[in-house]
């Protein structure tokens, strides 16, 4: 089974919230009703838990409906996973089909919680997901990063390139080239910690990874996810495009400081 309909576009910034299994279904909708559309040229988007995304869509559709002729951006939905098949006998499993029904535009794939323990997501079942998830007409925004900071601080950004440079080749040898995709670039050390990567570090890191796209016909879109929070924008000076956010997000307020930010930089 194939969705024909193409991804909505994107902005040229993307900040893009995801829940994980942080929050109960009354909180991720009070959570969701307390977002608001972000100015333009930013898009938005919440990545909550499966069973929120139905109420989370209609959330969406109202505000998006409201914000519509406005100077300000829709919020687009994504889901946190997705099965590499669209139907079939896979208990438990989520379609990307039916990912792309509910209204998602985005697909997180290849988590760094998903790669490890238990579930063990290895570059070729993230591939056959990317795949899945261009064939439904959603964007597959795929989690790189390298496991370990080296105890070596001169050769934290060899290993970084390195690790990476071989989760994106896996993508960029599979899917279509004319097809737009977003790498969010998460160090595993930085994720649940008390602070973000040096910005040093990521926009080397990054600077790096984008020349293996170079001459790619389909947009390919960089965000930094990790610990990131308000300030990090500013520091980070246009290395990425965007930011990839967790507990930090938790606080609305932070979410509005960081869109302040980007309005106050550009
Ligand atoms: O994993 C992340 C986003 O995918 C980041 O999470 P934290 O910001 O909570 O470290």
């Amino acid at each position: 089974m194939m969705a024909s309909s193409l991804p909505p576009p994107l902005a040229p910034i993307l900040i893009g919230i995801s829940t994980k299994m942080y929050f109960d279904l009354p909180t991720t909708t009070k959570y969701i009703s307390s977002l608001s559309n972000p100015p333009s040229p930013i898009s938005l988007f919440i990545i909550p838990s499966f069973p929120a995304l139905p109420a989370a869509q209609q959330l969406l559709a109202d505000k998006n409906r409201l914000a519509q002729h406005s100077q300000f951006c829709p919020i687009l939905l994504g889901a946190q996973n997705c099965h590499h098949e669209d139907t079939g006998p896979f208990t438990g499993e989520v379609s990307p089909l039916m990912l792309k029904q509910l209204g998602c535009s985005i697909v997180e794939l290849g988590h760094a919680e998903r790669r490890a323990s238990p579930f063990h997501e290895t570059d070729e079942m993230i591939t056959l997901k990317a795949q899945a998830a261009i064939r439904n007409g959603l964007v597959p925004l795929i989690c790189i990063g390298e496991r370990a900071r080296s105890a070596v601080a001169s050769e934290s950004v060899g290993v970084a390139i390195r690790e990476c440079s071989a989760q994106i080749k896996a993508i960029l040898d599979a899917v279509p080239g004319d097809r737009e995709l977003i790498f969010a670039y998460e160090p595993v050390w930085a994720i649940g910690a008390e602070k973000p990567a040096l910005s040093y570090h990521i926009a080397t890191v990054v600077g790096q990874l984008k020349q293996s796209v170079q001459g790619r016909e389909g947009a390919v879109r960089w965000l930094y996810g990790g610990s990131a929070g308000p300030g990090i924008w500013e520091d980070l000076k246009g290395a990425v495009d965007g930011l990839f956010l967790g507990r930090f997000a938790h606080d609305v307020g932070n979410v509005e400081m960081i869109l302040k930010e980007i309005s106050k930089a550009r």
